[in-house]
């Protein structure tokens, strides 16, 4: 007589996928067991504090076992999961979204003052974001501010999908447009502010980076050209034509990038007027002014 197996519980699913995940060498393995946990198991971390001993079901488990052998071979835990969160926002990435990244935030942080006393002054303030991905700022500065309104642009017409089925889930729509456009190609109209994220790696240092971002982030969200600048350089040629009086042009840049974009948008006739530090102290944004 064969003695039946019992289904693991949710404790010992967890502890099991910690250690595999931890013995590849993956380094957030206890976050990423959770994540992976929690959303094919349909648990929260209350669950696994108050009922360690719950079975899970077999469908739930394949679906573990899928996802873990997906994180072994090294795609990032919000790709397989298929979401990750944004300024407090559930955003669906693409396969041509870039995930967006906590040091964004900054951004959201930096021009966010400038939204709500544009919004307060004249009822309203119109949003330019060039290379719009999963719409994670335009999104993030709609939720905080209900006056507002913002046109998303990207080069990649599944970003502009995803950013669309965001802003719908969300419930922005009707204050968010979408607009397939090589930067300001396909732009008409004036802003209060525009915004960018552009991609800003030098393409020779695209073969250097983490494999989790090389193999999984789209190209064209990450290569910026011979020396990564190419995209400011024809973001700050188009922003005068785009910009109204007293209006604000905040992009991200690489860590050892803010002294070359200075120079690129005061050549174009921009003031610098802040500069932002990340989580971990780099140079991350820069606020100009005409
Ligand atoms: C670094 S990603 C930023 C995505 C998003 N804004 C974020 O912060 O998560 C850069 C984005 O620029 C877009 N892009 C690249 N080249 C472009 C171009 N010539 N015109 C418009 N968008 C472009 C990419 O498709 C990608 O979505």
């Amino acid at each position: 007589m064969t003695a039946s197996v019992a289904s693991p519980t949710l404790a010992e699913t967890l502890r099991a996928a910690r250690q595999r995940l931890a013995a590849a060498g993956i380094e957030d393995a206890a976050l990423d067991a959770r994540l992976i946990i929690e959303h094919f198991s349909a648990t929260t971390r209350a669950d696994a504090i108050a009922s360690p001993g719950r079975v899970l079901d077999s469908a739930a488990l394949q679906q573990i076992e899928a996802a873990l052998s997906r994180r072994l071979a090294g795609e990032p835990v919000h790709r397989i999961l298929g979401f990750r969160e944004f300024y407090g926002l559930k955003l669906f990435l693409s396969p041509e979204t870039l995930e967006p990244r906590a040091d964004t935030e900054t951004l959201v942080d930096m021009v966010l003052p400038f939204v709500r006393k544009v919004a307060a002054r004249e009822g309203t303030c119109r949003i330019l974001d060039l290379g719009t991905g999963t719409g994670a700022i335009p999104l993030a500065l709609l939720a905080q501010v209900p006056q507002a309104m913002a046109v998303a642009a990207d080069i990649a017409p599944g970003a502009l999908a995803a950013a669309g089925r965001n802003a719908r889930l969300l419930g922005l729509s009707d204050r968010f447009e979408t607009v397939e456009s090589d930067w300001f190609a396909k732009i008409s109209g004036r802003f209060h502010l525009i915004v960018s994220n552009p991609p800003y790696i030098k393409s020779t240092d695209i073969g250097a980076l983490q494999r989790e971002v090389r193999s999984f982030d789209p190209m064209l969200a990450l290569d910026g050209g011979g020396d990564g600048l190419e995209a400011y350089r024809l973001i700050s040629a188009g922003v005068a034509g785009h910009l109204e009086d007293g209006g604000r042009v905040a992009v991200e840049i690489g860590f050892d990038q803010k002294t070359d974009v200075t120079d690129i948008f005061d050549q174009a006739g921009f003031e610098l007027v802040q500069a932002g530090q990340d989580l971990g102290g780099n140079d991350r944004v820069l606020v100009f002014r005409c």
